[in-house]
């Protein structure tokens, strides 16, 4: 079975000194309950770019534009035991944006310390992979879940150059 194209945005902003990062609570669809990352399917017909732009508007209300996307990898979710969530999924990170956060009817979207991230509320992986995009290394992850599908089998990366 084919992966599913999705995209993850990580929009980042400095408050009186602090590095935080835009997630959000997912209240709908894959992954209710967890705190995770902007972003989602690719649709038919659309660049991964245009995707995230799309899934950052609807989810959060701020506008991001195509030229301030930074690339930064991607990160392969393997579920062995529900192989139809596999997901191939392209993160990117954001410091240039316009808008406030605002609550959709799938995320309530909230700024939290880069140095304290909400870990115990995430996917169990997003402590392997997310730290280490935020530090800004390019890299390309493929997280392996048991078979509970919630906690992490594997965790492998290949740097960038
Ligand atoms: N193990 C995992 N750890 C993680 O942190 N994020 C994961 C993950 N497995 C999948 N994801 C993310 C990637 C993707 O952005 C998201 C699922 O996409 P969506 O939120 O778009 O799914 P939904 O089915 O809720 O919505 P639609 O795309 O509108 O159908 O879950």
């Amino acid at each position: 079975m084919t992966a599913a194209a999705v995209t993850l945005c990580f929009l980042l902003r400095t408050v009186d000194g602090e590095a935080q990062v835009l997630l959000g609570w997912k209240k709908t669809g894959f992954g209710t309950g967890k705190v995770v990352g902007i972003g989602g399917h690719v649709e038919a017909g659309e660049t991964t770019a245009q995707a995230i732009c799309r899934e950052v508007m609807e989810e959060s209300g701020i506008t991001v534009l195509q030229g301030d996307l930074i690339p930064a990898g991607t990160v392969d979710f393997v579920f062995p035991a529900r192989p139809d969530w596999d997901m191939a999924t392209m993160v990117y990170l954001c410091r240039t944006f316009s808008g406030d956060a605002r609550e959709s009817e799938e995320i309530a979207p909230h700024w939290y310390p880069e140095k304290r991230l909400p870990e115990e509320q995430m996917w169990a992986d997003a402590v392997h992979w997310l730290p280490a995009f935020l530090a800004g290394e390019r890299a390309d992850w493929r997280i392996v879940m048991n078979p509970d599908n919630e906690t992490v089998a594997s965790s492998t990366r290949t740097l960038r150059t």
